[in-house]
């Protein structure tokens, strides 16, 4: 396989995701890399995403990368059941200038919150939460998203045949989820933890 160092390294963030960063190493919060954030902004601008839902806020690195690919207008919902992430992560949006009413964070279990969002309405989903409930967030996903949206899960190295046990098991239950559905059309990125990126039909 290729030595992808470069493509993390290639990857420059701004003062607010460095502070970010530093807010999530006092906190033994993990965070994506900046190569899934660069790539999660881009998705956001190419989708011209103004609703995205993330399931795990953390202390705010991916919300900050996904708002500054959304539309300037854009609001971003985001769950995490630890409230000391998330009033972390409303520290890394302020310190962003991000206007309070561009990101919605709510405070609780994702297998919970996500039934109670609307259908077709977003146009992505960044998945980084529990990664046993990869199938679960998916499914809602699949229905919450609009024609053409995308939706991106994130620890979808579980895919290496060389991986196995429950966390591996449920990352390819996931994945079958959305090979199974005519509407998707699905690509496996090696960023990060690995990810895994799927766009509905328009
Ligand atoms: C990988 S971190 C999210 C990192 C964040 N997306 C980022 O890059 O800044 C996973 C998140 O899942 C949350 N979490 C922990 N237990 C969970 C559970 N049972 N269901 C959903 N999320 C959970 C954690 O609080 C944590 O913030």
């Amino acid at each position: 396989m290729t030595d992808n160092t470069y493509v993390e390294s290639a990857i420059v963030e701004d003062d607010a995701l460095v502070a970010a960063r530093g807010r999530a190493e006092e906190l033994g919060a993990p965070t994506i890399s900046p190569a899934v954030g660069a790539l999660l902004a881009l998705l956001a601008r190419a989708t011209g995403a103004k609703s995205v839902v993330e399931v795990g806020t953390g202390v705010g690195v991916s919300g900050l990368w996904l708002l500054a690919g959304m539309a300037e207008d854009g609001v971003l919902t985001t769950i995490d059941p630890e409230f000391e992430y998330q009033q972390a992560a409303r520290e890394s949006f302020a310190a962003a200038d991000i206007p309070i009413g561009r990101a919605r964070l709510i405070n609780g279990s994702p297998i919970e919150v996500l039934p109670r969002l609307a259908d077709a309405s977003y146009e992505l989903v960044f998945l980084d939460g529990e990664i046993l409930d990869h199938p679960r967030y998916l499914t809602d996903a699949i229905r919450i998203l609009r024609p053409g949206g995308v939706v991106v899960l994130h620890h979808a190295e579980g895919l290496d045949p060389s991986q196995s046990g429950p966390v591996a098991e449920a990352v390819r239950q996931a994945a079958l989820i959305v090979a199974d559905d005519d509407r998707f059309l699905p690509v496996v990125i090696p960023l990060g933890a690995g990810v895994l990126a799927a766009a509905k039909a328009g």
